[in-house]
């Protein structure tokens, strides 16, 4: 079974507006509230792919329940631990351009961490945990450490899709997957990144860090896939950009789901391009049906 986990879910508040203007009232051309946050994301198109998954994290107050009703709606089994305050409202402004505001997150406390910790403790080694996003900073910079050692503890897998410290403190642990975007990759290091030779560097030091499989995505130039054995590339389909938030997640979501399922890296590169594509080329996540439609002109190579 997969479980992904969000300890920072979020309603993505995207809201189009034309010429922006600073210091002024400006009206919405259209607006859209949306579950999100990584790990959530992750679920959600790991259903529409069929792989059976179950959503773990902190949800709060009304953002929190709004959530929740989705989820329910798309049939997705959930198991978040409750909190007091709200879940955050992360901004995603269409302008031309996209531009982010993500908030910080809820106030958790000991009880509730504790509550999520004790979830995992169910966990076999038949399961694969995704834990995707940023911490809530009342969390403390070190949870994810707490929640790998009991995933460890019970023999399970976990991926992880984070920045900063946290994926390097989990490195060693030896994560099936990480997939920083070209530009987290850069920061992560603390370099400038040239070129696709760079991008291979880098990638190879996150395998001898300790990561299984590194999945670089690169928006629209596509993917590359770094293994111990080899480095593929994927390219990514012809498509119209709606909205790019959420395309790493889903590109998460086909990986793991085809990976589980398959045992193949390749075709889990394939239908991890398709499905992050499908995302950009969607108001909202990916269908199955826009997913399937892409898969054919996915194409991956080796370098
Ligand atoms: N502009 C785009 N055109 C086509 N595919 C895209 C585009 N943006 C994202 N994707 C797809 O989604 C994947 C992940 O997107 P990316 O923006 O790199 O991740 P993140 O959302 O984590 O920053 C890409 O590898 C690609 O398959
Ligand atoms: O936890 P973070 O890093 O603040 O990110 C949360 C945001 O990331 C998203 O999950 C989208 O992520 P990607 O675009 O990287 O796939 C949004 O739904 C959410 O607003």
């Amino acid at each position: 079974m997969i479980y992904t986990v969000t300890l920072n879910p979020s309603i993505d508040y995207i809201v189009e507006v034309e010429n922006l203007q600073l210091d002024a009232l400006n009206r919405m051309k259209r607006d859209l509230k949306l579950p999100g946050g990584k790990g959530i994301n992750v679920s959600r198109i790991l259903s529409r792919l069929g792989v059976e998954n179950t959503a773990l994290g902190f949800l709060g107050g009304f953002t929190g329940r709004f959530i929740e009703d989705v989820l329910q709606s798309e049939s997705i089994v959930t198991e978040f631990v409750n909190v007091q305050d709200d879940t955050r409202i992360n901004i995603k402004l269409k302008h031309g351009s996209e531009t982010e505001i993500n908030g910080q997150g809820p106030q958790i406390g000991n009880t509730e961490a504790d509550a999520l910790v004790q979830k995992l403790r169910a966990l076999t080694k038949e399961d694969v945990v995704v834990l995707s996003g940023s911490v809530p900073p009342s969390l403390g910079g070190s949870f994810y450490e707490r929640l790998i050692a009991v995933i460890k503890e019970q023999g399970a897998r976990f991926v992880i899709d984070t920045t900063g410290e946290a994926l390097l403190k989990a490195l060693p642990h030896g994560p099936l997957l990480v997939k920083p975007n070209h530009h987290e990759l850069a920061e992560l290091f603390g370099v400038e990144i040239e070129g696709q030779e760079d991008l291979i560097k880098y990638g190879r030091k996150l395998l001898e860090m300790g990561a299984e499989n590194v999945l670089i995505s690169m928006a629209g130039d596509g993917a590359l896939l770094v293994t111990e054995e080899q480095v593929y590339h994927a390219n990514v389909p012809k498509g119209e950009v709606k909205n790019s938030v959420g395309a790493g997640d889903s590109m998460i979501a086909g990986f793991v789901g085809t990976l589980s399922k398959t045992g193949d890296p390749l075709e889990a590169l394939r239908t991890g391009t398709a499905s992050g594509s499908a995302t950009a080329f969607s108001d909202d996540l990916a269908e199955l049906a826009k997913i399937d439609s892409l898969l054919p002109q996915v194409q991956v190579n080796p370098i």
